[in-house]
């Protein structure tokens, strides 16, 4: 149960035809998702194609589908930071790319796909964070609430702007923002697709930290170098032991009460005993 609801995606072979729908994508070239692993256990994840904002092309989708695989299997990892290159997060779904899927049965082939992407994004065992810089829009929106935090900078906006677009979000983003903002202010963004600045997104805990611009406040390091200092203090400590938070968390969340507890006891099993609690008992440690 454990493996198949926190590992898994949502939908399976008998749904759709993955490797078909992935031939489909590579289709609608251009841009990247670039990967860089730290020694820190951080990485970062670069939407790559800043001269249409950061669209997302259909290679990209498979990219970041290939770049989540890794990520699930790397052993030191703590932390995942996703940012957008040049300033900006990202416009959505490239729109070049809509026109060529428009037909229902392509969209939620897409959708599917992206669903399976962005929930094992977020079932990752990383404590990530998206850096909104400059806007997140459409399907952009989508992609921060696949983070388990948001951090916004100086004039950033996250905007669900699908209403305009005569469509629902479809990547899983309003399941997420109704977990993230509650039913009613979910409805009101989707509603108005109104923009959401630091403020407002404090405000509706849609964002979990407002950072500060470099340009004004000598000393705080760019926006990238705070998201790191924020995300450090959730990620101190050995791999092991920051994986299990996540994953008790995430089971505490997704799972019916006497699952979680039962998952709970068995990533408990993982560190008990293990180096890390043992260190901790010899060297008596005191939590003044
Ligand atoms: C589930 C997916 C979801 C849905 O189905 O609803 C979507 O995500 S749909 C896409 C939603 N996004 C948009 O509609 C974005 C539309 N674009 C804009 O509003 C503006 O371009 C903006 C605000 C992002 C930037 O405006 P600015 O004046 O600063 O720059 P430009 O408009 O000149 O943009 C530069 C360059 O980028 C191209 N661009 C921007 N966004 C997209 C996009 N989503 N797809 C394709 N191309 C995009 C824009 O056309 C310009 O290209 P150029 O060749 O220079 O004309």
């Amino acid at each position: 149960m454990w493996q198949r609801q926190m590992g898994g995606r949502v939908y399976t072979e008998m749904d759709f035809d993955q490797e078909e729908t992935k031939a489909k994508l590579l289709g609608f070239p251009g841009g990247s998702i670039d990967l860089s692993k730290q020694e820190s256990g951080i990485a970062v994840l670069k939407i790559n194609n800043p001269s249409h904002m950061n669209a997302f092309t259909g290679t990209m989708m498979v990219q970041l589908e290939e770049k989540v695989s890794l990520l699930e299997e790397w052993a030191d990892g703590k932390g995942l930071i996703l940012q957008g290159a040049a300033g900006t997060f990202c416009s959505g779904l490239d729109l070049n790319a809509f026109k060529q899927l428009s037909k229902p049965q392509d969209g939620m082939e897409m959708c599917m796909f992206m669903q399976n992407v962005l929930t094992r994004l977020l079932r990752l065992p990383l404590i990530s964070v998206a850096l909104v810089e400059g806007r997140a829009l459409g399907g952009g929106a989508e992609l921060t609430t696949a983070c388990d935090f948001r951090l916004m900078a100086p004039g950033s906006v996250i905007q669900f702007v699908h209403k305009h677009m005569g469509v629902v979000p479809g990547w899983g983003g309003a399941a997420r923002l109704v977990y993230l903002v509650g039913s009613q202010n979910c409805l009101k963004l989707l509603c108005s697709a109104s923009k959401v600045d630091p403020e407002l997104g404090l405000h509706i805990r849609l964002a979990d930290g407002a950072l500060k611009d470099p340009l004004v406040e000598e000393g705080v390091g760019t926006v990238r170098q705070q998201a790191e200092k924020w995300l450090s203090h959730y990620t101190k400590g050995p791999p092991a032991v920051i994986q299990a938070i996540k994953k008790v968390t995430l089971s505490g969340r997704e799972l019916p009460l006497t699952e979680a507890l039962r998952t709970e006891r068995e990533v408990f099993g993982t560190v008990w005993g293990g180096p890390s609690n043992l260190q901790a008992l010899t060297s008596k440690s005191k939590h003044k």
